[in-house]
């Protein structure tokens, strides 16, 4: 993170302390500059940056990647429509320069912007509590009337024989390492099958990496719908190796000067890779467990997630958490969302006002690989398991004129109303623009439109993709009235 703004002085006391740069920043703005406030923050990654996971070593430098990744799949689509395209490789050093030299700056503006405020104090160091009121960073003790918990999370680790040995550090990389790395791995093994390894597995198959992601379960992106999963496994298992139902089992040097990642499948069978980078996308893991909670009254939940109430108070009355620290969803919009809560809440407690909850109904989420998905809402499975009653409809690109347009056959929007309201329940897109075309269905969740509403009270531009999403708005209005004539048992799928 370089110097912070007054490393070396005393703190003493402040009005509000955060602890976290990323979604804690958005905080500070001239709203509060009443205040004396100290922003504690201990850097993300090799480069120890300023300014949180989003920025550094998440979403922002993830889709600068994914987005040249398209382009070298672009071949293939253009093949469909008769067009003949070459894909001749990518200038991964130009690219990371590109990306880098855009996200290091805003991290070095922020913390300029930030140092420039003369009611702030920037500590840059792990922060501890040592009691409700008071903070240990750095060699120093200082206390806050209110603190904000915006620590995040961090990679999880594989606990398996040669991960952590210092010799083969070099070799074992998570996603605050991999987008830094001095070269394009020549042959790159990911393990996980969540939303990082597809993102991975589609940046660097795309840039020319030889790519096998190890997955542990049956299927890419087992939380998702699955159909959705089903489409994304059988897409990227065309460009990467792909290995389900695989433990890793352990690493080790390989005669090459490469590594050997041993796995085992559930009948005990041993399989054997070779690689020259290995990335771990086994999840992340809330960093409450690293800051002394329990000694301000702060409780946790069974998986570590801080508990809050819905306007985002701790159990400890002056303390309030946003972020990853704190929700299972761990996205950034949601962060900035409870972000904009927690602002709202210390100001209405200052100012007297009335306390603002976090709405957490319909928290959408974007997987930017090939094909693109987004989702909101629940799953066929999960609404199963709660037994809610729900009609589904599936309507494919390729039957609207976007989808001839672009000769599409296996991508799809699939909704899940309820059959008495007619309102959605889940919206899950594959394929194309997924995570813009998802926005209308968003939108009609959170305002309490039923699907009818959300396709004929507008006008749907044609040609255009959204019109997909139209239809399948239709053709569950459709299938819900022919539900409720034929009074068909619930969880029909047409
Ligand atoms: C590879 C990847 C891709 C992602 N892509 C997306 C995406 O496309 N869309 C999306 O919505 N989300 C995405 N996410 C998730 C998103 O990045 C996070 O949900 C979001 O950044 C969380 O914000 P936060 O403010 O809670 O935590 P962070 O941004 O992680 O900020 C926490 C800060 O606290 C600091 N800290 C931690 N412990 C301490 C301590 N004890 N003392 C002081 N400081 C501390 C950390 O160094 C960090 O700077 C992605 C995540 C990853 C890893
Ligand atoms: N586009 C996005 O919104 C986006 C992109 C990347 C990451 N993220 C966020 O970052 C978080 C982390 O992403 P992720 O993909 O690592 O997590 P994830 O929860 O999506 O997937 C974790 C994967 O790791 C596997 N796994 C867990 N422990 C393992 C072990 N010991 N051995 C082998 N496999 C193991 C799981 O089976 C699962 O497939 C997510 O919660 C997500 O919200 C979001």
């Amino acid at each position: 993170m370089g110097t912070s703004a007054r490393e070396g002085n005393r703190v003493g006391h402040v009005d509000l302390a955060i602890i976290g740069s990323g979604s804690g920043l958005s905080l500070i703005d001239d709203d509060i500059d009443g205040w004396r406030i100290a922003l504690i923050d201990n850097g993300v990654g090799p480069t120890d940056a300023f300014g949180g996971t989003c920025l550094n070593a998440g979403c922002i430098p993830t889709k600068m990647l994914a987005m040249p990744a398209r382009y070298a799949v672009a071949p293939a689509q253009a093949r469909a429509v008769d067009v003949n395209l070459s894909f001749r490789g990518a200038d991964f050093a130009a690219l990371q320069a590109r990306v880098f030299g855009r996200t290091d700056a805003i991290a070095a503006s922020g913390l300029a912007g930030l140092v420039a405020r003369p009611n702030v104090s920037v500590l840059h160091g792990a922060a501890t509590f040592i009691d409700a009121h008071t903070l240990h960073v750095a060699g120093q003790t200082f206390t806050a009337d209110r603190i904000v918990l915006a620590a995040g999370s961090r990679p999880r680790l594989l606990d398996a024989p040669g991960f952590d040995e210092p010799y083969l550090g070099a070799f074992v990389h998570t996603s605050e390492s991999i987008m830094r790395v001095p070269q394009l791995p020549k042959r790159l093994i990911i393990i996980g099958g969540g939303t990082e390894a597809v993102e991975f597995g589609h940046i660097f198959s795309g840039l020319g990496s030889q790519v096998a992601i190890i997955a542990r379960r049956d299927s890419l992106l087992r939380a998702f719908d699955p159909d959705v999963a089903a489409a994304v496994t059988a897409a990227l298992g065309e460009r990467v190796v792909l290995r389900l139902n695989q433990q890793a089992t352990g690493l080790e040097p390989d005669d090459d000067g490469g590594v050997v990642l041993t796995t085992q499948d559930p009948d005990g069978i041993e399989y054997s890779y070779a690689a020259d980078a290995v990335l771990v996308c086994a999840g992340r893991i809330p960093n409450g467990d690293q800051l002394h909670l329990e000694r301000a009254g702060v409780e946790v939940d069974d998986e570590g997630f801080v508990r809050t109430d819905e306007h985002l108070r701790t159990t400890a009355a002056h303390i309030w958490a946003l972020g990853d620290i704190c929700n299972r969803h761990m996205l950034k919009h949601l962060a900035n969302a409870q972000a904009r809560v927690v602002k709202r809440n210390l100001l209405a407690e200052r100012d007297g006002g009335a306390l603002v909850a976090s709405d957490e109904r319909f928290v959408p989420q974007g997987v930017f690989g090939l094909p693109e998905v987004a989702t909101v809402g629940a799953t066929a499975a999960e609404l199963e398991r709660a037994g809610t009653p729900f009609v589904a409809y599936t309507h494919k690109y390729g039957w609207t004129a976007y989808g001839w347009a672009i000769a599409d056959e296996n991508h799809f929007v699939k909704l899940l109303g309820d059959p008495e309201s007619g309102r959605l329940l889940g919206a899950h897109i594959v394929g194309p623009e997924a995570t813009s075309l998802i926005q209308p269905l968003i939108q009609g969740m959170s305002f309490g439109q039923d699907a009818s509403t959300i396709a004929r009270g507008q006008y749907w531009i044609h040609p255009a993709p959204t019109e997909v999403v139209e239809n399948a708005l239709l053709g569950l209005d459709r299938a819900i009235a022919e539900h409720r004539r034929a009074g068909e048992a619930p969880g029909t799928a047409i």
